[in-house]
């Protein structure tokens, strides 16, 4: 494994670039890590409608960065008292959606440093039962990142006030993040720190016994790449707003991986005339490519079996039935 230091760089639209490029273009012969740091942003998941998890007058009074990252999962807060780290890596197959495999080695070295950390739930590290890390995956054509956040020292207040919704807004929709109680780790360490040291040992122990930590240095053909992934994709309005959704039908419902919630507007003859899927599932397809098969088609049950007789909705959805998901439809 390889250590990518991006020190110094706190703009989540670049270390996000920096996260897509390693995983789309670096040899992934060889696993590699990286930490990074965020100014003041809220990071949402690959399929949430994002006014509906900001509040959006907090966010713009504040300057707080709003970006879309390419994982699922929920809304987070980060700042300069957040530390995240990524696991990047070809996916075997296996690795997906797998958590303790990735978080492992995370919840070792915390240990090192005094801190009971736990896996539980789908996807949180917690501390005494409250939440100081949340993480999420993507993964595609064989390769995948595994990623979280590791709350060391984060001012609380606008993390709670930033993901708050407007009351309006929370009455006319069904799901949200999975809101939890969350807790800094720097408050239950054996020895005190500052963020960078906390880095740097958790670095220490990931690497245990490999001196000089092998590392992969960001060439300026790289950089040039990065940049035009940061522009094109995390700096785009498009990509973090996206056009907000018109729909005549919603169905939201929480299964066991992940919230869905799908709107589709139905137009004459009963002809589906578009659909959009949000929420905070895990899956591996884009499901761009399953709201593309459902336009176009006639809202009724059968229909909607024959546009999905040929789809694996577990490739979208985890492990969710075809026939629970058609329920859930129709
Ligand atoms: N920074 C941070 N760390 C941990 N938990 C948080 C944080 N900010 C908010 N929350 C709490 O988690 C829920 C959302 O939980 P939920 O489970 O819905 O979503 C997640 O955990 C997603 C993790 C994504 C990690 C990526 C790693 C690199 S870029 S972002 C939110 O409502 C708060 O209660």
């Amino acid at each position: 494994m390889l250590f990518i230091d991006n020190q110094g760089i706190y703009d989540p639209r670049v270390n996000l670039a920096i996260e897509e490029y390693a995983l789309k273009h670096l040899d992934l012969t060889d696993s590699y890590l990286l930490f990074y740091i965020n100014e003041p942003s809220i990071i949402i998941g690959k399929h949430q409608n994002t006014v509906e998890e900001i509040h959006v007058d907090y966010v713009r009074d504040r300057d707080i960065h709003v970006v879309r990252r390419l994982s699922g999962g929920g809304a987070v807060y980060h700042d300069f008292g957040n530390l995240n780290f990524s696991f990047i890596t070809k996916d075997d197959g296996k690795s997906f959606a797998n958590f303790r495999k990735f978080t492992e080695p995370v919840v070792q070295a915390l240990q090192q440093m005094g801190v009971q950390a736990t896996l539980s739930g789908r996807n949180d590290l917690l501390v005494d039962d409250k939440k100081i890390s949340g993480n999420a995956q993507f993964s595609t054509r064989g390769r995948m990142f595994s990623h979280g956040t590791l709350m060391f020292q984060v001012n609380i207040e606008p993390l709670v006030h930033a993901l708050q919704v407007k009351q309006e807004k929370i009455q006319s929709k069904g799901i949200k993040s999975v809101r939890s109680r969350v807790a800094n780790i720097r408050d239950y360490l054996a020895e005190s720190m500052t963020i960078e040291e906390f880095r740097q040992r958790l670095l220490e122990s990931i690497f245990a016994g490999q001196n000089p930590i092998p590392e992969y240095k960001l060439t300026e053909q790289d950089w040039a790449k990065i940049n035009e992934i940061s522009c094109e994709r995390y700096q785009n309005w498009d990509w973090n707003f996206g056009e907000s959704p018109v729909f005549n039908v919603q169905h939201s419902k929480r299964f066991p991986i992940g919230s869905i919630d799908v709107r589709l507007q139905i137009g004459e003859k009963s002809m589906i005339e578009s659909c959009k899927i949000y929420g905070d599932f895990f899956g591996v397809g884009d499901v761009s490519d399953l709201e593309k098969k459902l336009v176009g088609i006639r809202y009724d049950r059968h229909s909607l079996e024959e546009a999905l007789c040929d789809v694996d909705i577990s490739y979208y959805f985890g492990n969710l039935a075809k026939e629970e998901f058609l329920d859930f439809l129709y």
